[in-house]
């Protein structure tokens, strides 16, 4: 019997000041939902306690959506999860003032590892790295540039401490395909830290599916298009993964 709810995290991906998905985390294949502060309220009345709030601006280097993201996390009374150029001092400060739950530093665990491990030590559960692949090779800059093996990176980052991991396989992001639950599973049996598991969920079933892993170690599952493509509510979600 499993003994932890899966946690759900409802996405909010910023762009030019607007809620959107992508197709493979590609720049250009935006489809639009309109106002991000809108879509983060709905998600917290339909009773979420975490939102992924993502700045895709700053993902990608075109700019970035600092202050309607601080605006957004700010209004929230649920938990936070910021992601999307967390990559400096300057950057990591400003999403902590937010008074968000934790950031997800991407880019930053490949680029710059001494910055992520001297941050990791300052801040302990406040960080979390999101490990972003393409088949076991990570990908960096908004998902357009290769940096090193998964398994290698995730060894380094265990050695240092980190809190826990956000996986997402970037063949199935944006696409409702379903999750990569081998990809989910190989990382939970290297690593003791808990898992977050991100991108393809369509379903309900995808989402029974994934709360069968929580023994291995998936803590929770973002979940994007499904939601905003209406496959099924935030409150039937919620209902799918209850124990
Ligand atoms: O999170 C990032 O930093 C990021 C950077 C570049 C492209 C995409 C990025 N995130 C995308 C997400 O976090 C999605 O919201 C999430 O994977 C949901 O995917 P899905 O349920 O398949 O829509």
């Amino acid at each position: 019997m499993r003994t932890h709810r899966l946690e759900l995290l409802p996405a909010v991906d910023v762009r030019a000041g607007q809620a959107v998905r992508l197709v493979h985390g590609e720049s250009g294949s935006e489809t639009s939902y309109g106002d991000p502060m809108e879509a983060a309220l709905a998600w917290q009345r339909a009773g979420a306690e975490w939102l992924h709030l993502v700045d895709l601006d700053a993902a990608f280097g075109t700019g970035d959506n600092r202050q309607q993201i601080a605006e957004v996390a700010r209004a929230m009374d649920l938990k936070v999860e910021l992601s999307g150029g967390i990559r400096d001092d300057a950057s990591l400060e400003a999403a902590l003032a937010t008074g968000c739950a934790r950031v997800n530093l991407g880019t930053a665990a490949l680029e710059t590892p001494e910055w992520v491990a001297k941050v990791i030590a300052e801040h302990g559960d406040l960080i979390a790295v999101g490990l972003d692949v393409r088949g076991t090779t990570l990908r960096g800059r908004g998902w357009t540039r290769d940096g090193g093996d998964l398994y290698e990176t995730l060894a380094r980052l265990d050695s240092e401490g980190c809190a826990r991991y956000v996986v997402t396989d970037i063949a199935k992001d944006g696409t409702l395909q379903g999750p990569n639950l081998e990809l989910l599973r190989n990382v939970c049996a290297a690593t003791a830290k808990p898992v977050v598991a991100s991108g393809g969920v369509s379903s309900l079933d995808d989402l029974r599916a994934l709360a069968t892993l929580v023994p291995e170690g998936v803590e929770g599952a973002i979940v994007g298009k499904a939601l905003y493509a209406k496959a099924f509510t935030l409150e039937e979600a919620l209902e799918a993964v209850s124990v």
